[in-house]
């Protein structure tokens, strides 16, 4: 079996936890919070930083170049497009380039760059794959989940976010990492599976609390 299905099947539901998260809910109907919403720009930006150097790092840790091109590419489409997307929204919250690069990191975002990261570092290149899988793929599922919704798409705020995450121009990068995965998990001995599926847990779960940080405005407990 595909380790992408199988995971699917065992950790459904944690994934569907994700989708069902009161941020991701409000989104949809378009009663979310502004100042969550604004909140979670601002961790976010911090969060894609370190992302993007986990797309670098796979950029040295591909075995062949076609590999390593698209590590590069997904490296550009981040910095420039989805953090792009970011700088748009700080801008209408009047939130300046300096300040969103400068700001300070929640717990959770501190907690799950630096878990991605070590395991990107730390590892093979099928580590630093199942890490950022479920970012990439359970973006996609909840863009598409949300799109689905009569009117979402067009809200005034939430719109871009959601046409930027359901779209099939997101959907090819999220397939690519999925049959990536898939690849390098083939054949792996069954210790090493295990410590694969543990990592997509991980951050499928960081992934959850990601939102719940943003919906809350979890800083440290003492400037709460
Ligand atoms: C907490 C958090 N998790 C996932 C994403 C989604 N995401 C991050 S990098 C990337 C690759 C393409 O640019 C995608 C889809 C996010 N923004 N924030």
């Amino acid at each position: 079996m595909k380790f992408t299905d199988h995971v699917y099947e065992k950790y459904k539901t944690d994934w569907r936890q994700n989708h069902q998260h009161p941020f991701i809910i409000e989104m949809g109907q378009g009663t979310l919070g502004v100042e969550k919403f604004r909140f979670y720009m601002v961790q976010d930006y911090l969060y894609l930083i370190d992302y993007a150097k986990l797309f670098a790092l796979g950029a040295v840790k591909a075995q062949d170049l076609k590999t390593m091109g698209k590590f590069a590419a997904l490296l550009d489409a981040t910095m420039n497009e989805e953090m792009a997307l970011h700088r748009k929204y700080a801008e209408q919250f009047g939130i300046s380039e300096t300040e969103l690069e400068q700001a300070e990191p929640s717990p959770i975002t501190l907690a799950y760059t630096h878990y991605m990261l070590h395991a990107a570092q730390n590892g093979p290149l099928s580590h630093l794959v199942a890490a950022l899988l479920p970012c990439m793929w359970s973006y996609w599922d909840i863009g598409k989940e949300l799109n689905l919704i009569p009117g979402a798409a067009d809200h005034e705020l939430y719109g871009e976010w959601i046409r930027m995450y359901s779209s099939e121009e997101f959907g090819a990068l999220a397939r690519w990492c999925m049959e990536l995965m898939d690849e390098l998990a083939e054949g792996v001995s069954e210790q090493e599976w295990a410590r694969l599926e543990d990592i997509f847990l991980n951050t499928t779960r960081f992934e959850y609390m990601f939102w719940d940080m943003a919906y809350h405005q979890s800083m440290w407990p003492s400037n709460n």
